[in-house]
């Protein structure tokens, strides 16, 4: 058996947030059509990969709550050692051991679980040696959750369809302020409300080429505020200060600087039991610089 050692390779796995949020059309399938930008957050989790000499996946620590076999990260792992076996791309299947190092805020709309898949997919595609495209690895990533091809991308993004269809875009990249509600919102149960306006049109072509992020909205904003008194009373808080807006389906909000010193100004006003942190938006992910050095240590090895 050959026990040959691999080094360690650590990628960034970073946050976005969604500068607005349009809700166009809800399919057949009970998927929603959206319209929105992505934007990157200077602020990341980072996943160690190890290549095994076995075919296991395993990953340390575990994320409480969350079953090995539900974690984004072992799914993906998963998905792209079943593909490369189907396609023939290796001769046995590759395992590896992942480390992760968790700095996101879970379940509040900055897209972690998505952003640890993708980076588990453009990693693995490296350690293992498989060469499979941006394109493909998208596509493995869509079938794991809506906002996987955005982190497989790496830009920011106009995106439509359910975030799958992207044209990368350069943004204004302010500061933001981004507060962590207490409460847990689940993005199915916003998606599936009711009252989730579904009807907003679509933006025409003179709004998409000239977008302006400042007069776009997040369309679930209305009602998780209606449903989550904690997430109102913030809003309104921050409103006074800044320019704010909702992620995703919630509950983190983000406002707008143009300084860290301002920022940090409110952030030092903010009621205590109310979890905050700082970060710049970016308009291309960490991970795609990290990606390339590995590539260019990897032909000089
Ligand atoms: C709303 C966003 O946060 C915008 O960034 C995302 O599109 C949500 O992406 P996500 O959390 O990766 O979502 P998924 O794990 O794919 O889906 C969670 C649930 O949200 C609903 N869902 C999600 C995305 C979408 N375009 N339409 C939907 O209706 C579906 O009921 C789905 O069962
Ligand atoms: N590696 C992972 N990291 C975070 N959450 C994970 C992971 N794997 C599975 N999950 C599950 O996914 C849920 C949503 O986590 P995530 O942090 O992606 O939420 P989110 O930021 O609201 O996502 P989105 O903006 O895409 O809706 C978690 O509550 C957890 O149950």
């Amino acid at each position: 058996m050959n026990h040959e050692t691999y080094p360690s390779l650590s990628f960034s796995a970073p946050a976005k947030i969604n500068r607005f949020l349009h809700i166009t059309n809800r399919r057949e399938d009970g998927y929603h059509e959206l319209e929105t930008v992505f934007q990157f957050l200077d602020i990341a989790d980072t996943l160690t990969f190890t290549r095994r000499n076995d075919n296991a996946i395993t990953l340390t620590p575990g994320i409480p709550g969350v079953a090995l076999a539900d974690n984004l990260i072992f799914k993906a792992a998963k998905r792209l050692q079943d593909f490369a076996v189907q396609q023939q791309l290796v001769d046995t299947p590759p395992g590896v051991s992942i480390n992760l190092d968790k700095q996101l805020p879970m379940g509040g709309g900055l897209g972690g679980g998505s952003s640890n898949a993708a980076t588990t997919l453009l990693a693995l595609n490296r350690i293992w040696k498989l060469n499979i495209d941006t394109e493909t690895l998208a596509r493995l990533g869509l079938q794991l959750g809506a906002d996987v091809p955005i982190f497989v991308h790496g830009h920011s993004a106009f995106a439509e369809g359910v975030g799958e269809i992207i044209t990368p875009v350069d943004i204004d990249c302010p500061v933001f302020l981004i507060t962590v509600p207490s409460c847990h919102i689940s993005t199915a149960s916003i998606f599936q409300h009711p009252q989730l306006p579904r009807t907003t049109a679509r933006l025409t072509t003179e709004q998409r080429v000239n977008l302006d992020l400042q007069q776009l909205q997040n369309d679930c904003e209305k009602l998780v505020t209606e449903l989550y008194p904690e997430v109102a009373k913030l809003m309104a808080w921050l409103l006074e200060y800044a320019p704010s807006r909702l992620t995703g389906t919630g509950g983190c909000i983000f406002s707008s600087f143009t300084s860290v010193d301002d920022a940090q100004r409110v952030q030092s006003k903010l009621p205590p039991n109310i979890k905050s942190f700082i970060a710049k938006g970016v308009n291309s992910s960490p991970l795609l610089a990290e990606l390339k050095l590995a590539e260019l240590k990897q032909q000089t090895e």
